[in-house]
């Protein structure tokens, strides 16, 4: 079975709500509805920006859809400041980014703590994107595969297979996001592979085909194609490139296999 790439924006937190409309009304304007054939375009905006999203997706039947970067892991209650998935699902969105390293580092999750959130995500019809990556040093000792394949197993602990065949699966090394550094494509696909190895070991072949694994990290319109022309990435989690309009669209046009508009 092919697997159709997705391409993901990660905003990060950047962009307020009004400028969230500029950029999704520029990639609406730039990418022609053909592509959208060939690839799955997502963008994940802050909070804040979600409902304005939703109202030109929605009112603009773009075919784009959009998600959160993170989630509660409960549904609602005292939990100030969070925001659950059953918000993000009434808002209409489609994914969820759980586990990114930056959500790792700096607010300590854990994947105890990323497992109930891929679980919530799914109690409410919502994709996760579950992220996995190991840090330089990491890396450097030769345990990337070992470390990634770990991320990955717990970070889905007490799935049934077939709600792992809906999960999306990023491989972000954390010493190529944001740094300019893209892991080659024969590094990312022999990490990809890994990960597809490991689903299929632990949940069957089916599951392991039917799942789409991302690469992220300086992911730009200069890269992807030969990123996704590896037979086990089916997309790319962009950061600093989906900011970008014009840059944006072009990376989602040669992830569908091109030409540029
Ligand atoms: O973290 C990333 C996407 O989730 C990658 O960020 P950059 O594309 O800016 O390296």
């Amino acid at each position: 079975m092919a697997r159709k790439p997705l391409v993901a924006g990660n905003w990060k937190m950047n962009l307020n709500h009004l400028e969230a409309i500029a950029l999704v009304q520029k990639i609406a304007f730039a990418l022609p509805e053909k592509y959208y054939a060939k690839v799955d375009v997502a963008v994940l905006p802050p909070f804040t920006d979600i409902r304005s999203v939703q109202t030109l997706v929605d009112g603009d039947k773009l075919s784009m859809s959009y998600g959160a970067q993170d989630l509660s892991p409960h549904d609602s209650g005292a939990y100030t400041g969070d925001v659950s998935g059953l918000m993000l699902a009434k808002l209409g969105c489609s994914f969820v980014t759980v586990g990114h390293s930056e959500r790792r580092a700096i607010h300590d999750e854990t994947d105890e703590l990323v497992n109930k959130k891929v679980r919530a995500a799914l109690k409410h019809g919502i994709t996760p994107i579950l992220c996995v990556g190991e840090e330089l040093a990491v890396r450097e000792a030769g345990e990337h595969l070992a470390h990634t394949t770990a991320q990955l197993i717990e970070g889905l602990k007490g799935l049934k297979a077939e709600q792992v065949a809906t999960v999306v699966v990023a491989y972000e090394p954390v010493w190529a996001i944001g740094t300019g550094k893209v892991a080659t494509p024969a590094d990312a696909e022999e990490c990809c592979k890994a990960l597809r190895a490991a689903l299929a070991e632990k949940y069957g072949d089916e599951v392991a085909t039917a799942v789409r694994v991302l690469y992220g990290g300086s992911v730009k319109s200069g890269n992807v194609a030969e990123l996704v022309a590896a037979e086990n990435i089916d997309g790319a989690l962009v950061g600093g490139a989906s900011l970008d309009g014009e840059e944006f669209t072009k990376l989602c046009a040669l992830a569908a296999g091109g030409p540029l508009p």
